[in-house]
């Protein structure tokens, strides 16, 4: 089967990319994104390419080239559908906030839907293809739905995690370490898989297009997520060992690194790792795995949580500690307030707990994020719920220029590991904050030998 027409139900942070690249790659195919979310479509198809809904370096300009050629975003889902032979499923299923399994199981209520609305839509027989990262065996209830209605279409399931790291979303998907795709092993399902096979071979290679069985493939997904989280919980924790014992994490981490068996790659010691998915999927892995009753597997992964949580909170307690055990009242900066440099995502990022923290102590919070505004900045607050709005509102501002949010502060904190944060004039800053001059690095971005020789009182994870 030759696939010409592509659905993707989600137009988010992998729905959009995604899409974007195969469509560059694929010009015979017409891919159309569908969501929603009125507002997010009418930004991805902003007549300015700069105002699309995300940043990621040179995403525009693939969209600039194949929007309104074969590249679509539309809130027209029923008719995407009902065209498309293939249809991607790239939905959020963020943690559960209610119910059985509240806080640790993923909420796959967008996903039934989808799977509803596909069932309910389809004429003809498709290809769906699980992109949204699931729980193992979610295409057994897919399938159960899809299969039911009656009306005598076919649908084939497949499992194709996405693997892109924010940030890195263009390179990673225009040259991916691999692309996976599961599917059952009835020729049917060989056929589809095939099928997809074909539309990434436009620009894979082929032995870089693997093939499992369905549950393999769910399962890899929360697996590579799950494995790359423990390694930098792994590295936060000696970071800790190292500051009471004189060793640099840098140092190990670079010593440790060059065995190839453990390999150099995700061993940044920092104040946490954020982001939407790191710890979604390793609830989801322990909350999967005590459904089973495997519960020291449960408990062996829960601990990179428990890890994390404490490497974030340790941060914020450190700065109070050395702020003379008090930063009420005081102006604390913060750089960088996405959960990476190269994104404007801002979901899980350790600033928000960090912030949290400080608030709670009373500190007034500038903020300064090439990236984020204001609006977002509250809206993360908000959503933890620990004081009223306004409160939030009245302890954080955020500044356009980073000098002027530097100005008159008690003490930094770097949160996000943005380049430019590297180029600053930190001798202007120094003369420009009360003394001493406390800088908290938790990504260990700057120099620590130029910023104690300019005068700050300079503390970094690990060392
Ligand atoms: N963000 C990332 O870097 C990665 C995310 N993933 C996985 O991909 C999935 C999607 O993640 P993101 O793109 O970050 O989420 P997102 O929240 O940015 O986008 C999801 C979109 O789906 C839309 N949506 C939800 N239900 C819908 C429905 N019934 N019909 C139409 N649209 C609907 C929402 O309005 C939203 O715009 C998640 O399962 C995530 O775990 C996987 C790899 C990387
Ligand atoms: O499923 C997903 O959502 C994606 O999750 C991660 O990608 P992402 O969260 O976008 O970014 P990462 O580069 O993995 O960083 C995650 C967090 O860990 C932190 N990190 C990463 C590496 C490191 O060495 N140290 C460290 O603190 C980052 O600063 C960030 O806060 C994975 O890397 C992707 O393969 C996966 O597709």
């Amino acid at each position: 089967m030759k696939i010409t027409n592509i659905c993707c139900i989600g137009a988010g942070y992998v729905g959009g990319p995604t899409m974007a690249v195969i469509a560059e790659k694929c010009p015979h195919i017409k891919v159309t994104v569908v969501d929603l979310n009125e507002a997010r479509i009418a930004a991805w198809n902003d007549d300015d390419i700069n105002n699309i809904p995300i940043y990621e370096p040179g995403l525009n300009e693939i969209v600039g080239k194949a929007r309104g050629k074969n590249l679509f975003f539309s809130t027209n889902v029923d008719k995407a559908i009902d065209e498309a032979e293939l249809i991607f499923i790239s939905v959020n299923t963020p943690t559960k906030t209610y119910g059985t399994g509240k806080g640790m199981a993923a909420d796959l209520k967008h996903i039934e839907l989808c799977a509803r609305q596909i069932a309910k839509v389809a004429k003809n027989d498709k290809i769906i293809v699980e992109k949204s990262t699931l729980p193992v065996r979610t295409a057994e209830a897919l399938k159960s739905i899809l299969d039911n209605t009656g009306n005598g279409v076919k649908f084939q399931i497949l499992s194709n995690p996405e693997f892109l790291a924010e940030g890195t979303a263009v390179q990673d998907l225009l040259s991916p370490d691999r692309v996976l795709i599961g599917g059952e092993t009835t020729p049917e399902g060989q056929n589809a898989i095939e099928a997809l096979v074909d539309v990434y071979a436009n620009w894979v290679p082929r032995e870089r297009i693997l093939k499992t069985n369905v549950w393999s493939s769910e399962l890899s997904k929360l697996t590579a997520n799950a494995f790359l989280a423990q390694r930098v919980s792994s590295i936060n924790a000696i970071s800790e060992l190292c500051e009471k014992t004189e060793a640099n994490v840098n140092e190990v981490a670079k010593a440790i690194g060059m065995d190839s068996r453990i390999g150099s790659k995700f061993l940044k010691a920092s104040v946490g790792f954020g982001g939407s998915c790191f710890q979604k999927d390793i609830l989801n892995l322990v909350y999967i795995s005590k459904a089973f009753g495997l519960n020291e597997v449960a408990d062996y992964w829960e601990q990179v949580i428990i890890m994390n949580d404490h490497q974030k909170r340790r941060f914020s307690k450190n700065i109070v500690q050395t702020l003379y055990n008090t930063v009420s009242g005081k102006k604390i900066t913060f750089l960088g307030w996405a959960f990476k440099k190269d994104t404007n995502d801002t979901r899980e990022s350790a600033a928000i707990y960090v912030a949290d923290d400080l608030i709670n102590e009373q500190a007034r919070i500038a903020l300064f994020d090439p990236k984020v505004e204001q609006k977002q900045v509250l809206s993360d607050l908000n959503y933890l719920d620990t004081r009223q709005p306004e409160e939030n509102a009245n302890s954080i501002t955020t500044f356009q220029n980073p000098y002027e949010a530097c100005a008159d502060a008690h003490a930094i904190a770097i949160l996000t590991e943005w380049d430019e944060f590297k180029t600053y004039d930190w001798q202007k800053i120094y003369d420009s904050m009360l003394k001493p001059a406390f800088v908290f690095d938790g990504r260990n971005l700057l120099d620590a030998e130029k910023m104690r020789a300019i005068g700050f009182v300079y503390q970094s994870i690990g060392s």
